[in-house]
């Protein structure tokens, strides 16, 4: 078994950096996404207040985020709530290796929005390079089917820039690392279920 004789005091300066990065960008990222972030709140709590759904794609960590983000919409977030329609197009094996293997990866989640997606749903698609053919694509089919879109990006957004029309909302994080990211579309997530709870029911000071 190899044993790592580790420069414990380099690795905790790495960690150190890393920790300070992702807190600087967090704060650069408030400046400059908190009026992003509370147009996304608005168009999803009206979407699910008018009986219309949130589906949510991405790949690999941003496949985590859509789960983990839909699982609060119908589960719950900090208090008790009534469930919120959201589905995650990244969980169902069966549809996602039929689609990828009859049509290609890059439909694996176009096609559960045309299937799923009715006008007036919202789609919150999730790349960090903005350019994932998959998310990409089920951008271009959600517009096709009157979805509204709030794209998640970051490195300049790419081509999820040009897509997004003026209705939807674009949260493109001013960073390149895709860690990092990941780690301002987590927090703004979670800024959205605070948002859509305190647009849907008040300071939490309010309720009893
Ligand atoms: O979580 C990570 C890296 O932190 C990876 O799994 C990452 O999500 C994958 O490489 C994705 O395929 C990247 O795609 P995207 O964010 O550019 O759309
Ligand atoms: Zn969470």
């Amino acid at each position: 078994m190899a044993v790592f004789a580790l420069p414990i005091a380099m690795l905790e300066q790495r960690i150190q950096q890393q920790f300070q990065e992702s807190a600087q960008l967090k704060q650069q990222s408030a400046g400059l996404l908190a009026e992003p972030v509370a147009q996304a709140v608005a168009c999803i709590a009206n979407a699910v207040s008018n009986g219309c759904k949130i589906l949510v794609c991405g790949n690999g960590g941003s496949a985590a985020d859509a789960q983990h983000f839909a699982a609060e919409l119908v589960g719950r977030f900090e208090r008790e709530r009534p469930e919120l329609a959201a589905i995650a197009l990244t969980t169902d094996t069966s549809v996602l290796t039929a689609l990828a293997n009859d049509f290609g990866f890059d439909q694996v989640f176009s096609r559960q929005v045309r299937a799923l997606g009715q006008p007036g749903d919202v789609l919150v698609a999730i790349s960090t390079s903005g350019n994932s053919p998959s998310v990409i694509e089920a951008v271009r089919a959600a517009q096709e089917r009157e979805l509204l879109v709030v794209g998640m990006s970051g490195k300049g957004g790419g081509q999820m820039t040009a897509l997004l029309r003026d209705i939807d909302v674009h949260l493109c994080v001013p960073h390149d690392r895709t860690a990092r990211i990941q780690e301002v579309h987590l927090l703004m997530l979670h800024c959205i279920c605070d948002g859509v709870d305190w647009t849907l029911m008040g300071d939490p000071e309010d309720i009893e």
